[in-house]
């Protein structure tokens, strides 16, 4: 699709006419409103809304000056399908005219993407970590039990834990190396002090819009059309403080003090034509958890690490969305089906996406194998884990003919260990 936005027409840029991710924006002191992205610019729509150009709400009540997309999540597919028919219109080379022939309305309606500040798109309510790539969960047994066998509930289950919402962030936000208790497998007692062995994990986020009420159990294809869209996420980790506490009851401190998301949320419709199936059942699934449809997204997925002071970026894993063995809707499924009232702003993390080579691995403690195999960066340093001053970034598209859908970078640098309180 064209449009009169000259730089959506690339086949380079992220943002063409047939994405229009929702994002949060600032470009100066004002407050934080709702854009979309088009090609190298923003579309600011709470503006548009104001003009009367967009209109979402029977009674005229604003949706799009927010600094979140909350309100339209929450208003259902029938709202989103009507703005998104409305931008193609107004962004379209052969639609709508009144943004393409209005110069003025034009110029303060388009603002560049270069001067933006990118903010959370949405308010996070809660935040839930699959386990659901298979190679992923192999290479964590070989690594971790010395032995690649899936645990026995694991090709029958999407095994999650509840994580913290406090902690999603948006790209570009700091992180600072977290501070915990860590035992090495030779010490006697445990220690405190900043973690040892910092990691990522390269996941895809799915965003739930509308809720399910408390005790009514849904079907897959109901999950799935609860689902507004989706975001790169990084579950940052700290291996050697989860490896002490998560046994019994599971992750606890050592995946809670960070998770990055991408700024724009690229809705289930701009995704819709790059679906394809999850992979066959090695063990058939309890019906419920059963697809009418395929639940997964061909999505093309790469992590690059950069030292302090390193003028470029080395890539270090490319993979792809579609290794995943549980689609995003058959987790919502599964955790709805339990009773849990699912609600928008829900944050669904796929789970750490590695495919069957190395180089398709999604975390630092399979890429190094828990640290016994180094790799090297571009710059001639060594990894492990990451380092103070590092920055992970993690990318993502789905690759069409001639366009790609893309989420814009999921970055985040590493800074040191906050030290100066007073317990010793
Ligand atoms: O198998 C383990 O002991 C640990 C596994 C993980 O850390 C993976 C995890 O948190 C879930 C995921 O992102 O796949
Ligand atoms: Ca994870
Ligand atoms: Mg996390």
């Amino acid at each position: 699709m064209k449009s009169w936005v000259e730089s959506a027409n690339s086949a380079d840029t992220q943002f063409p006419l047939n994405n229009l991710p929702y994002g949060v924006f600032t470009t100066g002191d004002e407050d934080p409103r709702c854009g979309v992205a088009i090609g190298d610019m923003i579309l600011d729509v709470a503006y548009l809304e104001e003009e009367g150009v967009i209109a979402l709400d029977e009674d005229g009540d604003p949706m799009l000056d927010l600094p979140f997309w909350n309100e339209v999540m929450e208003a259902g597919r029938e709202t989103w399908d009507a703005l998104r028919a409305r931008l193609i219109d107004l962004l379209a080379e052969d639609g709508d005219a009144v943004l393409r022939d209005d110069a003025a309305m034009r110029a303060r309606a388009l603002v560049p993407l270069a001067d933006a500040e990118m903010h959370m798109p949405f308010v996070v309510s809660e935040y839930t970590d699959f386990y659901a790539g298979k190679q992923h969960a192999q290479n964590m047994g070989a690594i971790l039990r010395g032995s690649p066998d899936l645990p026995a509930n694991w090709l029958h289950i999407p095994i999650g834990y509840n994580g913290r919402a406090s902690s999603v962030v948006v790209s570009g936000t700091d992180i600072h190396r977290p501070l915990g208790q860590s035992k090495a497998p030779d010490a006697e007692v445990p220690s405190f002090g900043p973690c040892k062995r910092l990691d990522i994990e390269l996941e895809m986020g799915a965003i739930v819009g509308t809720s399910s009420e408390m005790g009514q159990p849904i079907t897959v294809d109901q999950a799935d059309d609860m689902i507004f869209g989706y975001v790169l996420l990084n579950d940052w980790s700290a291996r050697d403080i989860q490896g002490w506490e998560y046994q019994p009851l599971g992750p606890f401190q050592g995946k809670a003090f960070g998770t990055t998301i991408s700024p724009w949320i690229v809705t289930s419709a701009a995704l819709a034509p790059f679906r394809t199936e999850t992979p066959a059942r090695d063990k058939e699934l309890l019906p419920y958890l059963t697809e009418s449809k395929p639940g997964l997204y061909d999505i093309a997925l790469e992590v690059t690490m950069q030292p302090e002071g390193a003028d470029k970026a080395t890539t270090v894993a490319q993979t792809n969305y579609s290794r995943m063995y549980y689609s995003a809707a058959q987790q919502l499924c599964h955790h709805a089906v339990g009773g849990v009232p699912m609600n928008g702003g829900d944050l669904l993390g796929s789970g750490t996406i590695s495919g069957p080579s190395k180089s398709e691995y999604g975390s630092l403690m399979e890429l190094s194998w828990a640290g016994r195999e180094p790799f090297t960066l571009d710059t001639g340093e060594t990894r492990t884990f990451i380092e103070d001053g590092d920055t992970l970034t993690l990318k993502g598209a789905a690759k069409g003919d001639g366009y790609q859908i893309g989420f814009g970078d999921c970055e985040g640098k590493i800074l040191p260990a906050i030290t100066n309180f007073p317990a010793k």
